[in-house]
């Protein structure tokens, strides 16, 4: 294999010069607040070897990359049965839209645009109350990454809280179209505090390494999903996890991949490795400028794609 530290090491020196680039998301008023010149990457091989570059260690707020891990539990408990109440189509437009949700009579498109992530946590939090299905999502997470200093920032689940207006639209939407079980401030509060998962790159890349190996993780030995199930979470990552930019990116990048407003992409070579990079600034879209940028270069640089050599 190409040698990975010094592939990271040259993004890193090539992405330096254009640190800063984009614009943090400032409606959600704690990530306003993060520091844009910041960029960090980290690779996990399926051989169980780890390298990182420049700000990999230091956490940051995961937002909608924790809808894959939602997505993988919504799935462990209630299997294919999960599609009726969410599409697998990508969306066309922006992660926080609501008029594809009345046009399709309340079933979100996907799972990772925010009304299908909404849906999805109303699915896992059957059965119990919703601190404990925060609990649940926290537990596996911790599990998969095996690290236990994993946590939840309740400073931004609380900032968005107070101001996801458009998130609490789509979940009264979807609760008038029967799609939601349970109140829509249990769903929100589950939701609002998935999305404040606070993990470096290292710690995600971590967790998801899964998914780049038929479903088990090498390091830990413990078997996640079915290899079928991995593919499948790879298939809806490449084709809608990055909303509207979801094609831009498959055809610059060409891994499935998943971006948060907090400026994480994580991303999987299939075979190979997991791969998590940030950097706060994003584009038109909500999805990090530079991460997509150092992830484009990664592919040149290694040859991974899903699309061939
Ligand atoms: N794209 C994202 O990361 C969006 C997540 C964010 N918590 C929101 O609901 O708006």
């Amino acid at each position: 294999m190409a040698d990975l530290q010094a592939i990271l090491d040259s993004i890193h020196t090539d992405i330096l010069p254009r640190i800063g680039e984009g614009k943090v998301a400032d409606y959600i008023p704690e990530l306003a607040k993060v520091d844009p010149r910041q960029f960090g990457m980290a690779i996990v091989t399926v051989d169980g070897k780890v390298y990182r570059v420049g700000d990999a260690d230091i956490a940051f707020s995961i937002q909608s990359i924790s809808k894959v891990f939602m997505l993988t539990l919504a799935l462990g408990k209630v299997g294919e049965s999960l599609w009726k109440r969410v599409g697998r189509e990508p969306s066309g437009s922006a992660f926080n839209s609501i008029v594809q949700l009345e046009h399709e009579s309340g079933i979100p498109r996907n799972p990772f645009i925010n009304a299908g992530a909404i849906a999805v946590s109303d699915v896992v939090m059957a059965g119990h109350a919703p601190r404990e299905a925060i609990g649940e999502l926290l537990r596996f997470v911790r599990y998969l990454a095996d690290d236990e200093s994993i946590t939840i920032d309740d400073k931004v689940a609380r900032s968005e809280t107070q101001t996801g207006y458009r998130n609490v639209a789509l979940a009264n939407f979807m609760r008038a179209y029967r799609n939601l079980d349970h109140p829509v401030d249990h769903v929100l509060g589950v939701y609002f505090h998935q999305c404040a998962l606070s993990m470096s790159c290292e710690q995600l890349a971590r967790a998801g390494l899964f998914l780049a190996a038929r479903g088990s993780n090498p390091m830990t030995g413990h078997s996640v999903v079915s290899p079928k199930r991995a593919r499948r979470i790879n298939a809806l990552m490449l084709t809608c996890g990055h909303y509207d930019g979801s094609g831009d990116f498959a055809y610059h990048v060409g891994l499935p991949g998943k971006s948060g407003v907090g400026g994480g992409i994580f991303a999987v070579a299939p075979g190979i490795a997991s791969i998590a990079v940030w950097s706060p600034g994003l584009n038109k879209v909500g999805n990090s400028q530079l991460g997509a940028v150092a992830l484009e270069m990664l592919a040149a640089r290694t040859g991974w794609s899903v699309f061939g050599d």
